[in-house]
């Protein structure tokens, strides 16, 4: 099997070498310095429990939610299921792995054409300025059985490498199994989205399919010694459903663009944040938002995050739903199938893959 020859971030620091190029940008790319101070964005935090309740106040929820998605596409949310000791071992388990010796990771290096394994930024093109950024893939597949009475239910499959599972399923691999009991296995996200949106709260799930895929990315941001010419995830929007992502609980660094102008995500204990990818940005016909991100380096300190993206199954057809498409409001998007490969082909070229979509 062959592997990427690049060398990951911790390897380039490791080597003493000092900063590679391919790592600076120019102010042509950026006007301001990456490290430029920016305001924190003022999102609402709602609770995931009340967001089904058919009382008052699920109904001020969904009108929250129905407010930060439609204008930041993010949301922050508490009463999530998972507890702050769960959480703490998550980020223990990143932070575990990422230190391990670089033979022993190296084990779980990402194949060249795969996206799940170990290591650095994709490099699809030889100009690509490469972010400051190690990873840890993990690609899960779900299966959601429409029949249950009780509800839908996710099942964990299989990961396309058993490797993974065999390694992880006593560690990391538990956060994502802890993420399908306690979190997924209602569907309150996409049922509240729905909700929010006067929508029958299936029409989400059913074009999401019964086949759908969690890929879980755990992140390293080492200690960068130019900030402001280096960037840890240049901006992007994410090409899933919606995004589960769990910031560093105290580095800084995740930052969205709103209205041409960059403000930075808050950091609030036991609170996860969900952002609208470019799939339900579609099935929305654009009501809500799949917001542009990205992440800035820090001097001194190591960040690490999670995210995890929650993807409809391969074979679904993913448009507007027709209740949303008016005479005020026209149809926006084509009907899209196999959207993330779509995505991958335009995120290194710097376009966004949204605009492939476009009626
Ligand atoms: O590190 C973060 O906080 C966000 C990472 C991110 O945007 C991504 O992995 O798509
Ligand atoms: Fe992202």
């Amino acid at each position: 099997m062959e592997k990427p020859k690049f060398k990951t971030v911790q390897e380039v620091i490791a080597s003493g070498e000092g900063l590679p190029e391919r790592y600076l940008h120019t102010p042509t790319t950026e006007s301001q310095p990456l490290d430029a101070p920016v305001p924190e964005m003022d999102i609402p935090a709602i609770d995931l429990i009340l967001l089904l309740s058919p009382s008052e106040y699920g109904r001020q929820e969904l009108s929250k939610l129905h407010s930060a998605l439609s204008t930041w596409g993010v949301v922050q949310v508490m009463n999530h299921g998972m507890t702050e000791a769960f959480l703490e071992n998550i980020y223990e388990l990143t932070k575990q792995f990422f230190a391990l010796p670089t033979e022993e990771k190296q084990k779980y290096a990402r194949e060249i054409g795969s996206i799940q394994g170990y290591g650095n930024d994709m490099i699809l093109s030889d100009d690509q300025v490469l972010d400051w950024i190690d990873r840890l893939y993990l690609t899960t597949t779900l299966k959601i059985n429409v029949n249950f009475t009780s509800g839908l239910r996710f099942q964990l499959v299989s990961g396309k490498s058993s490797y993974f599972y065999s390694m992880f399923k006593k560690s990391l691999g538990l956060y994502i199994r802890g993420f399908i009991e306690e979190f997924l296995e209602h569907c309150f996200v996409l049922k509240g989205m729905a909700r929010s949106l006067e929508l029958d709260e299936n029409c989400f799930l059913d074009m999401y399919g019964e086949n759908a895929m969690m890929d879980t990315r755990f992140n390293l941001y080492p200690p960068c010694p130019r900030p402001d010419k280096v960037i840890g995830v240049k901006p992007h929007a994410d090409g899933s459903a919606f995004t589960l992502l769990l910031p560093d609980k105290d580095v800084e660094g995740l930052q969205f663009l709103k209205d041409g102008k960059w403000y930075k995500a808050p950091i609030v204990p036991d609170t996860i944040l969900i952002n609208v990818g470019d799939q339900i940005e579609i099935m929305s016909n654009g009501i809500y938002k799949s917001p542009v991100h990205r992440v800035v380096t820090n001097r001194e300190k190591e960040r690490i995050s999670v995210a995890t993206f929650c993807v409809p199954g391969a074979d679904q057809e993913i448009q507007p739903v027709d209740a949303l498409v008016t005479k005020t409001r026209p149809r926006l998007y084509k009907t899209v199938k196999k959207y993330v490969e779509l995505y991958f082909e335009y995120y290194q070229q710097g376009r966004r893959p949204i605009e492939a979509a476009l009626i």
